[in-house]
């Protein structure tokens, strides 16, 4: 005798089939065709957030891969020693050390004229005419006071200070070394990365404003979007960039212009804000109101940093609503910090929530 099954049960195996069905075919679709775009204004740390999904999801890097970034930390070396002698000439400012005056000669003979950027190497004579001069009292308060208005790359402490082991014979630069390395994306991209068996395709573009029209082309079939932003960059001065705008400023231009694109309107977006070690340090000695007129939150860094959250949430509000058409996922980062970007990226180990927004979003941390 068979077992007789009602109408109802019938429909309700259809359509259990019928949602297996679907659900089957999302995460076919998902795992083919992820691709997550990494966008925001340049030195905002797109990047190095990529690098470190390849740190925590693909393993160390290898020998050579690190030996790659030998010749861009040795130009970042040069740059900056270079910018902040340049700088001090101009501005009339002395080493307090007598000998330090004549290592800042030494360090144009060295940066200027027949020195190239390209080099493949630091002399000692250089490495050590380095070594000296940033250990300038003097140097070392320009090193250390963010507020002077001369454009100098974030790692430039990191690196002058580290002289002696980056000019070494047989230097192989270490992964922190990696993430702190400035070396401007030109163009396009693009890294697979396999995260608990799907394989994501990240594509990263260069924030540069007169590259962003390459941006286009990348704009197909994009499942989610990281938007970096570097929370340091508030009042500060780009000197590569065609622009005196406030970098925070343009960042919250471009998240609008973004987010309220036809091409993004249904994609979901991962705000990274990025930079907060800096941000916490620069917060008590440059007001946020230097840009935000209506900050009241004095040097509480919480509260600066719920208040530049707020500014992203309300850029876009008249044409799109995050509590209600999308979530908007938030979180604090370091990105030169692996620790803490495993934290931020273990959100996501269940990764359908990139894919399907309607799930709970992650809340802010703060750090
Ligand atoms: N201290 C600190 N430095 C960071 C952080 N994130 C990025 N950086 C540094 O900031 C610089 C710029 O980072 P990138 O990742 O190259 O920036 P980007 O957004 O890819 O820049 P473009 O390629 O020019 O668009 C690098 O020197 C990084 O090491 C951070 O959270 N803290
Ligand atoms: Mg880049």
């Amino acid at each position: 005798m068979g077992i007789s099954v009602s109408k109802r049960d019938k429909q309700h195996i259809l359509e259990q089939e019928r949602n297996a069905k679907r659900w089957f075919l999302e995460r076919k679709l998902f795992r083919e065709k992820c691709q997550i775009l990494l966008l925001g204004t340049a030195d905002s740390g797109k990047t190095t957030t990529l690098k470190q999904m390849k740190i925590i999801y693909g393993g160390s890097f290898t020998n050579d891969e690190l030996l790659e970034y030998t010749s861009s930390i040795y130009r970042n070396v040069a740059e900056s020693a270079h910018t902040i002698v340049v700088y001090m000439k101009r501005n009339g400012v002395e080493c307090k050390e007598f000998r330090n005056r004549l290592r800042m000669d030494r360090i144009l003979e060295f940066t200027t004229g027949s020195y190239s950027y390209s080099d493949p190497h630091i002399s000692t004579a250089f490495a050590d005419a380095i070594h000296h001069f940033v250990r300038d009292p003097i140097v070392s308060e320009l090193l250390e006071d963010r507020t002077n208005r001369f454009y100098l790359i974030d790692s430039a402490e990191y690196f002058l200070s580290d002289i002696l082991r980056i000019s070494a014979p047989g230097y192989i630069p270490t992964e922190s070394d990696v993430l702190r390395v400035r070396q401007k994306t030109v163009g396009i991209t693009e890294t697979d990365v396999t995260v608990k068996d799907i394989p994501i395709h990240f594509i990263d573009v260069s924030g540069q404003r007169t590259e962003r029209r390459k941006w286009l082309q990348c704009f197909d079939q994009i499942s989610s979007i990281i938007f970096c932003v570097g929370l340091s960059d508030y009042d500060r001065l780009y000197i590569s960039e065609d622009s005196s705008q406030d970098p925070m400023i343009e960042s919250l231009a471009l998240f609008k212009s973004i987010t309220e694109s036809h091409w993004f309107y249904h994609t979901p977006v991962m705000l990274f804000l990025n930079k907060v070690d800096l941000f916490r340090t620069k917060l008590p000695k440059v007001p946020l109101t230097n840009t935000f007129e209506d900050y009241t939150g004095g040097n509480d860094v919480q509260k600066a940093i719920s208040f530049i959250l707020s500014k992203f949430r309300q850029t876009s509000k008249t044409q799109r609503d995050f509590s209600q058409s999308q979530p908007l996922y938030t979180h604090v980062t370091n990105a030169i910090d692996s620790e803490n970007m495993q934290t931020t990226l273990k959100l996501y180990d269940h990764y359908d929530r990139v894919f399907f927004p309607s799930e709970e979003a992650p809340t802010v941390m703060l750090l």
